[in-house]
């Protein structure tokens, strides 16, 4: 897959209106830069018309200059080796990439090639979201992965004996990396596309799995737990040390109660458990 690079220089105040235009016409990746913005599009989702009458729209108004390049290809493997050490999470878990040796001596074991996506264990929420999945009973459990990434969580979830696991992103670079990672350790569940609302999973879960950020997991707290059963098991990552409070706050009139609270680098991971 090539991915189109857009240079686009323009005034400060049209970056935030540039990059909401160009994503409804199919760019899914932007970078702010001094100048403008950077815009990204599959080669195959770039639609040359509307891209144009974008451009012509705002072209006067925001002073926009155009650079247009096609991303150099990148060779993947070749980038994961040099920035992708394999991982393990206390002795739960390994996660490496499909190039690295299996290393059997680990109960379980997690392959992830990221690409673009979030998720391989490095970052300190996914790190203490995978140790907290190993403290939780997923035997025969369905469990809910919100903002997926890469999948790790939700692999991490069939390896512990989830019965069901429903996972989605709003990224849809995440949904395709998350299903080749799906592939890669035998999930045959498929990555949704959307937010909660959007995709709105039915039924009820024993456990549902959000590492996303302070702000969203505020806003759809009340979803998660609409969506637990009694006793159910909410694990939280995505926010720091200093916000534990709020979300707790946030949590507890809902009936979900804090069980367990860890850091690391000032990144923040609870357990909450749904109480009747
Ligand atoms: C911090 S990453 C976590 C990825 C992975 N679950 C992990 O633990 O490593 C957050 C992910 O949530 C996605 N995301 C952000 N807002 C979202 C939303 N409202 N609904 C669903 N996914 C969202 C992002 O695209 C990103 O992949």
């Amino acid at each position: 897959m090539d991915y189109l690079e857009f240079k686009i220089k323009c005034l400060e105040q049209f970056r935030e209106i540039l990059i909401a235009e160009l994503s409804m016409i199919g760019f899914n990746s932007f970078l702010e830069t001094e100048e403008g913005i950077d815009a990204y599009t599959l080669e195959s989702d770039f639609d040359r018309t509307a891209f144009d009458e974008v451009m012509d729209q705002y072209k006067v108004d925001a002073e926009i200059t155009l650079e247009e390049g096609i991303m150099p290809k990148v060779n993947w493997n070749e980038e994961w080796e040099k920035n992708y050490d394999p991982i393990a999470v206390d002795d739960l878990v390994y996660v490496r990439a499909s190039f690295h040796p299996s290393k059997p001596e680990f109960k379980h074991e997690i392959v992830i090639n990221p690409k673009m996506s979030f998720g391989t264990g490095h970052h300190a929420t996914t790190f203490q979201m995978l140790r907290n999945q190993g403290q939780i009973d997923h035997q025969g459990k369905r469990v809910l992965d919100v903002g997926s990434g890469t999948g790790i969580l939700a692999v991490m979830a069939h390896l512990l004996g989830a019965s069901e696991v429903e996972a989605f992103d709003i990224d849809d670079w995440c949904v395709d990396n998350g299903n080749e990672n799906f592939d890669l350790n035998g999930l045959t569940t498929r990555m949704e596309l959307g937010t909660i609302r959007e995709v709105n999973p039915k039924g009820e879960f024993d456990i549902v799995l959000a590492n996303i950020n302070k702000n969203v997991l505020l806003d759809e707290m009340n979803i998660y737990g609409d969506l637990l059963k009694n006793d159910g098991f909410l694990l939280l990552s995505g926010f720091y040390t200093q916000d534990i409070e709020d979300l707790n706050e946030c949590a507890t009139p809902l009936g979900l109660e804090l069980i367990a609270q860890q850091s690391k680098d000032n990144w923040a991971a609870l357990i909450l458990q749904k109480k009747a």
